[in-house]
């Protein structure tokens, strides 16, 4: 693959982030978003609204989560961030988001959500066929980015992310492109769970 230059992964990264703020999947400055460089990793610093996100809202951190560029205070959850890129060395891209349909869900289902028969399952890496059951991963919540970090070693592999109860989604892929498609296949596939959840 080829790895993108910094300024076109910032560029690539900051459409991705205003792309999903329009979806309406960062409510209340919610969520971060950051993408692998050859120091480390861009990432969103904390508390910005992301509807209006800017290129001074990046900072570039090394894999140990260390801010190497810029001068505000990383996302509350850079650490995770770090941790997934260290982890994974196929993960270029994370984006989270906050939705309704990942915190009811994950809340609803903490043991992972299953999906079977959606055609959209072939959006989702190394899927080919509806006519499969497979099953996105919730870990528990926790502010110690550490503790989160720990779930989510103990459940690796998760190829397309994984939902946080009570919280959202964190998708990941080896390109932002890669990224933003597990992101709304999973956004559509929790969307379709929760709207059949109503029909009985
Ligand atoms: C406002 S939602 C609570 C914090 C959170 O979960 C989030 O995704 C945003 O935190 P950040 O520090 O990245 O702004
Ligand atoms: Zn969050």
């Amino acid at each position: 693959m080829i790895v993108p230059n910094t300024e076109t992964l910032q560029a690539d990264l900051l459409a991705a982030i205003s792309w999903a703020a329009q979806q309406g999947w960062t409510p209340a400055t919610g969520g971060n978003f950051s993408a692998r460089t050859e120091a480390g990793y861009l990432v969103t610093a904390s508390g910005r609204d992301k509807t209006r996100i800017q290129a001074d809202d990046l900072l570039l951190c090394n894999l140990d989560g260390k801010v190497l560029e810029g001068n505000s205070k990383p996302s509350a959850e850079s650490n995770l961030h770090a941790a997934l890129y260290r982890l994974d060395a196929s993960i270029n891209c994370v984006l989270h988001t906050h939705t309704v349909a990942s915190t009811v869900l994950s809340r609803r289902f903490p043991e992972g959500i299953e999906l079977s028969g959606f055609e959209m399952q072939k959006a989702l890496q190394g899927n080919v066929t509806h006519d499969a059951t497979i099953s996105l991963p919730v870990v528990p919540n926790s502010q110690d980015m550490e503790e989160l970090a720990e779930q989510v070693r103990s459940g690796w592999p998760m190829p397309w992310g994984f939902l946080v109860a009570g919280h959202g989604i964190y998708a990941v892929g080896d390109s932002i492109a890669s990224c933003r498609r597990h992101l709304e296949a999973i956004e559509f596939l929790l969307a379709c769970v929760l709207e059949e959840s109503r029909w009985s």
